[in-house]
């Protein structure tokens, strides 16, 4: 089914989109070539990489394990990247797991004592790991100990477990779900922000060149423009761009080529895709630009509620595009600019609207 006003997206179309921020299947078989491999490598991100190459470099200096480290952001920002290029600067090696893979203590015992002398233990999702596994996890963090309990009822026993130390580098897109007594026990809290076109460019030549292809300034530019400020989209719509290019074209990539590759992806200037501009559209044509409520857009742009609340919302009241507000949602005077409409004026009421779905 198609993303516009008259055939809208389905949920199945949401899933697996070219400016969505997880990774897919294709993106995490190439994504370790493309991976920095230190801190110096690793592109924008100022704060964050001076602070944190402080923190390693103390540890280092003192022959001892670095502290625990909490990174939190939005997908595709570079955490999991982060978590590999602590590993790599402390010379240890590194254990990858998820919240949602540790659904019991045990699961997390099991991991923890297998664990080396100063191995980073990387636990993505971290907002996602169970109560009981959760509670383990304070005190394996504050005393590397963790108390095993062997039986059920009364007769149960907690037997203590020492275990080497270790840096926990949890990775989290919900700071705000953590407990604070799991938020307390990291030495170094990093917020990773959106990247800036400028960060993104240099992300599109660094990506490029390892893969093999010949971008130019503007090309680059064109790509970073419509990467929503997150590397990993960056590194996919250059995949995409690169095969037009060399399909249609003579391989390499220009700011026009650029632009008709994602054209044909329908990914726009700003980065908005079909689902993002079905929104928008019904947003302002059939509801004059709001406010209307979260269901009724859902409804007529034949979606879930979640799709267009998770999905297409974020990046939207980003862009300063749409407000949620208590009485629905507005489109900003941005949007009407973006979708080259005009807004109805004040008090026109429906008469004042009617032009607008003739647009
Ligand atoms: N600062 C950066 N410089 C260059 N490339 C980057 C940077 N940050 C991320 N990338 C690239 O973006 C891709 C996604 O990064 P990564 O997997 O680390 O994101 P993430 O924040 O862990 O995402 P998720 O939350 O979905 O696991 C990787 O291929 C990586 O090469």
């Amino acid at each position: 089914m198609n993303w516009d006003d008259t055939a809208p997206p389905t949920a199945d179309a949401a899933d697996g989109r070219l400016v969505g921020a997880s990774a897919d299947g294709e993106d995490q078989a190439v994504e370790a070539a493309l991976r920095p491999k230190s801190l110096d490598e690793f592109v924008g991100q100022e704060r964050v990489r001076e602070q944190l190459d402080l923190v390693l470099k103390a540890a280092l200096a003192r022959g001892a394990t670095a502290d625990h480290v909490l990174l939190s952001g939005a997908p595709g920002l570079g955490k999991t990247t982060l978590s590999m290029i602590i590993a790599a600067e402390m010379g240890a090696p590194i254990r990858i797991t998820s919240g949602p893979a540790i659904q019991h203590a045990g699961d997390l015992a099991a991991i923890l004592s297998s664990l080396q002398e100063g191995e980073v233990l990387f636990l993505d999702e971290i907002h996602r790991m169970s109560r009981p596994a959760e509670e383990m996890l304070y005190m394996a963090m504050e005393d590397f100990r963790v108390d095993v309990i062997v039986g059920k009822g009364p007769g149960a026993t907690a037997i203590p477990l020492e275990l080497p130390p270790f840096t926990l580098v949890g990775a989290t897109t919900r700071a705000g779900l953590l407990p604070p007594p799991l938020r307390d026990r990291f030495g170094f809290t990093a917020h990773m922000e959106f990247y800036e076109p400028a960060e993104l460019e240099r992300v599109v030549h660094r990506s490029a060149q390892l893969l093999d292809v010949a971008v130019d300034t503007d090309g680059a530019a064109e790509i970073a423009g419509r990467s929503r400020g997150t590397p990993r989209i960056a590194n996919r719509l250059l995949r995409r761009v690169r095969d037009y290019a060399q399909v249609k074209e003579d391989g390499r990539v220009t700011r026009e080529i650029a632009a008709a590759a994602l054209a044909v992806y329908e990914v726009d200037g700003r980065g908005l895709d079909r689902l993002d501009r079905a929104v928008l559209k019904a947003l302002l044509k059939l509801f004059g630009g709001g406010p209307v409520g979260l269901s009724t857009l859902a409804v007529a742009v034949g979606e879930e509620r979640e799709t267009v609340e998770e999905v297409a919302e974020p990046f939207l009241v980003r862009e300063g595009l749409l407000a949620r507000t208590p009485r629905g949602r507005v489109a900003t005077p941005a949007a009407w600019a973006h979708l080259g409409l005009v807004p109805p004026r004040q008090g026109s009421g429906a008469s004042g609207q009617q032009g607008l779905f003739g647009t």
